[in-house]
């Protein structure tokens, strides 16, 4: 089911936080979300998962207006990992899992055997499956990262939005958890402040500024040295990665000597 953002608009006191933003995201491919802090980027998906109302413009999953659909029926078919994403509650890792479940159930109705074999292999699947029975304010930030993605996915969404779904993560897990959703056959849009894990990650990427949708395309297309010192204001050395080909930013990072040195007066 593909995923359609069309001429998104978000207004609040008077300023434009999103701007007529367009954006396709192909049924089971990867896109990625990326720039600068306070472009838009969780304001975009807090519309995708309803969070937020847009002030103009439809978000589409499939022909279904995801405005407009109850959120019963919204939550079968799109499910949001949030920007540090609270769990709040003393839940067990096992018990915060099967609310994943929640959209698919009516009242107290109990998980089914193979609603509870879903949460089991997921949490083995992301590695947490000897945490399930402790509770979820004594994980770590990586620990309860991983509980959140696993609650997503038991949710057995069409379409997973993610909001910088690696923060947290030690470098193993960030490429566990992006390979994961590589592989995960879903509809993805994903939240990346990494533009190399971005370009290794995706299939398209969109660059957001001041609200607006700069340029989308392939990795390749869109992470140019031109683009990312006009957007971040700050100029890489892209070189392809010897392996994939992907492109991959280097930075040189260097005190400026005039300025930065402390004076000896
Ligand atoms: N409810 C709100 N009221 C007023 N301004 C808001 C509100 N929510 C967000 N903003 C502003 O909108 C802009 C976009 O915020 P948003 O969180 O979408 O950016 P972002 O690209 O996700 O940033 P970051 O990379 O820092 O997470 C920011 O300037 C933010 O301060």
């Amino acid at each position: 089911m593909d995923l359609t953002l069309d001429q998104l608009s978000v207004v609040t006191d008077g300023r434009a936080l999103v701007r007529d933003l367009s954006l396709h995201v192909g049924s089971g491919t990867v896109v990625g979300l990326v720039g600068p802090n306070g472009s838009g980027k969780s304001t975009a998906l807090r519309c995708i998962y309803r969070a937020l109302k847009p002030s103009a413009g439809t978000v589409r999953a499939g022909e279904e207006d995801l405005v407009r659909l109850p959120p019963r029926q919204g939550a079968q078919l799109v499910a949001a990992l949030a920007q540090d994403g609270a769990v709040d509650l003393d839940f067990t890792v096992a018990e915060a899992v099967a609310l994943g479940r929640a959209p698919h159930l009516r009242g107290n109705q109990a998980l089914s055997a193979r609603e509870r074999e879903l949460c089991v292999r997921a949490m083995d699947r992301l590695g947490i499956g000897h945490l399930a029975g402790r509770g979820v304010l004594t994980l770590s930030g990586g620990e309860r990262q991983r509980v959140l993605l696993a609650r997503a996915l038991v949710q057995e969404p069409r379409i997973l939005v993610l909001d910088e779904p690696t923060n947290h993560l030690d470098v193993r897990h960030q490429v566990e958890l992006l390979s994961q959703l590589r592989g995960s056959g879903l509809t993805v849009l994903v939240v990346l402040h990494d533009l190399n894990l971005a370009a290794g990650a995706c299939d398209r990427i969109g660059v957001l500024s001041a609200g607006r949708l700069v340029t989308a395309g392939t990795p390749q297309e869109v992470l140019t040295e031109d683009l990312v010192e006009d957007v971040f204001g700050v100029r890489p050395t892209v070189v392809p990665h010897p392996k994939s080909g992907v492109p991959q930013l280097l930075y040189s990072i260097h005190p400026d000597s005039e300025e930065s040195s402390p004076s000896c007066a």
